[in-house]
This record gives C-alpha cells, structure tokens and sequence, in this order.
C-alpha cells in the first residue's frame, strides 16, 4: 500500500548497510546508550536504519542530553553540524539502544482528529479549532521499547502520528514565526486505552491516552532543515505486518504552524516540548468489528524521511 515510500526505505536502508561509514548529510539526532557507557549519550544516525555517531567522544563539551542541547540552540547544533561533516567512526546499530530522542520534556501536547478522514471514520464534523489534550511525559518510551498492555484496559489501540519537536522557547508565537521554534520532528504512537478515553474518568482523555509506555518516539530528531516538506511525507502504521493505517501529512487540517500558534496562546513552549500532530484513519475502534491490539502484536509506525519505530506489545 505504501508502494514507493517503501522501496525508497528499503533501498536506504540497503544502501546505509553497504556503506555504513557514510553518514547521512540529513540531521537525524538520537540519544542511544552502549554496554561500555556509564549514561546514555547523544549521537547523529547515518541515515534512516543507519549506524551512530557519538556526538559526545567527538566534541566531550556537549551535552549529554537532548533536553540540554535544544536549550543551547545554535550552540550546540553548530558543533553537530560540524560532526556531520567530518568523517567519524560509525557505531554499529546492532551495538547500540535507542532511547527516546526526547526524554522527560516539559510538555506533551497532542492534537485530536486533526485528519480530515479520521473525523469522517468517526462520524463527528473537522474542528474549527485544535483539539488540544496531552500525555505525561512519563509515558515516553523509546522507538524500539515495548508497549505494556496494562491490565486496567481491554482496548488498547494503535495511533501513528507525526510530532514536532520545540527547538525555541516562546509564547504568543505567530504562525508565521513557528517554524523557527521548531528544532525537528519525529514519529510517534499516539497509544490509546479507549475504554478509558471513551467511556471513564468523565470522558477526559487524558487517563487512557497516558498509561505508561504509551508514547514511544524517535528513533530520530530530524532536524527541521533535513525535511523538505513536513506536510507532505507518507505516514502508515501497520500491526503484524499489515498496514492499518495509511496517508500523507498534507491531510493534516491544522499544520505546524497553526498549531504552534494556537498552543503557545495558552502556554509557553520550551525547548523538547513535544506536539503530537494528530492520527490519521484507520484505529482499531473504529472498525467493525472494532480491533485492539494484544500480547505479542508488533506495531510499525512509519514516516517518510523520518524513519519507523518498531513496539511489541507485551
Ligand atoms: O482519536 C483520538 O483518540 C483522538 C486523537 O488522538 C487523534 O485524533 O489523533
């Protein structure tokens, strides 16, 4: 279904194994952790599915988070621009973990029914403004963690989505100003215990949208020069193998910018602010029968030119 977006990662990801020396000239910022590290360190992946450069034996003034190098801005980044120009001994990624690239920001912010489509699946109009509700940052995980099914739900369901990365603190943001606030993006699964999103807690969502692991992210923070266009990149989920969902970021309804606008009304965004921009159709509740996910599952959320992350369900 996904026909040459795929081909396109399978070829990169054939071409990145051939010649695992060559970093990408893209931007892909990780934090990863080794056997031989006393704490995880931050590093740049040689292309999606490539092997990691570690940014902290390059240049040990870094920092060694990601929180931490957001807050220095163009500081930082210059120095990891200037990695990437270098030749630097590529780390195997059998050698490495993958942690989150993003780990305990202030904020995750996520947008519902921000796809046209999923509005449609569900029978409700498209909102005239955001829908703005959020996770605890405790429910971040990294790209190839498991998701823990938790016994307090019977209907856990997959949601992949497209997240943004604050680079610059600010409030009042115009639109027009947003995407200078914005370090990156990655991929993220919006995990969802429905039960307790629908019919619990007074119907807030904020309960079955937070059990913990329900917010795995990365691997990468591409960084917002590296993408040509955010709002255009095929996006796709699929459980077993099977693609359940499938579509392209330009049928987000509120984009990047608006979004930023809108949050930063309300709140003032920090560097490592994560948005969670929305799901397209196809979630398991809403088919018939409904689906929802279950021990041994293993979910594939995929964005073009971001990379896909890779959850079993335990
Ligand atoms: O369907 C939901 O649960 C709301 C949501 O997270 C989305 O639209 O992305």
């Amino acid at each position: 279904m996904l026909g040459s977006g795929r081909r396109r990662l399978f070829s990169a990801l054939l071409q990145v194994q051939k010649r695992p020396c060559q970093p990408s000239r893209d931007m892909r910022l990780v934090q990863f952790q080794t056997p031989h590290l006393e704490q995880p360190h931050l590093g740049l992946e040689a292309g999606i599915g490539g092997g990691v450069i570690d940014l902290n034996t390059f240049d040990p003034t870094l920092p060694k988070t990601m929180m931490q190098f957001l807050e220095q801005g163009e500081t930082t980044l210059s120095v990891a621009r200037r990695a990437l120009a270098t030749q630097l001994p590529v780390l195997c990624r059998s050698q490495v973990t993958f942690l989150a690239p993003v780990t305990r920001p202030d904020k995750v912010v996520c947008v519902g029914m921000n796809y046209a489509d999923h509005c449609k699946e569900q029978n409700v109009r498209v909102p005239k403004e955001p829908i703005i509700f959020s996770k605890f940052s405790s429910s971040i995980v990294g790209p190839y963690d498991e998701i823990i099914l938790p016994p307090e739900s019977e209907e856990v369901d997959w949601e992949v989505e497209l997240a943004v990365v604050i680079g610059k603190k600010g409030k009042h943001i115009k639109a027009t100003d947003a995407m200078a606030h914005v370090a990156g993006f990655t991929v993220a699964h919006d995990v969802s215990a429905r039960d307790w999103q629908m019919r619990r807690n007074g119907k807030q969502w904020l309960l079955g949208k937070t059990f913990d692991t329900f917010c795995p992210l990365g691997p990468a923070l591409v960084t917002r020069d590296s993408i040509a266009d955010p709002h255009n990149l095929k996006i796709c989920c699929r459980v077993n193998g099977e693609v359940v969902q499938s579509s392209n970021t330009n049928q987000m309804v509120f984009k990047t910018e608006e979004l930023i606008a809108w949050v930063s009304q309300f709140v003032t965004l920090y560097p490592g602010d994560i948005i969670l921009t929305g799901t397209p159709p196809g979630v398991g509740v809403f088919r018939k029968p409904p689906v929802f996910l279950k021990k041994g599952d293993e979910v594939q959320c995929e964005i073009e030119e971001i990379g896909v992350i890779v959850n079993k369900v335990v």
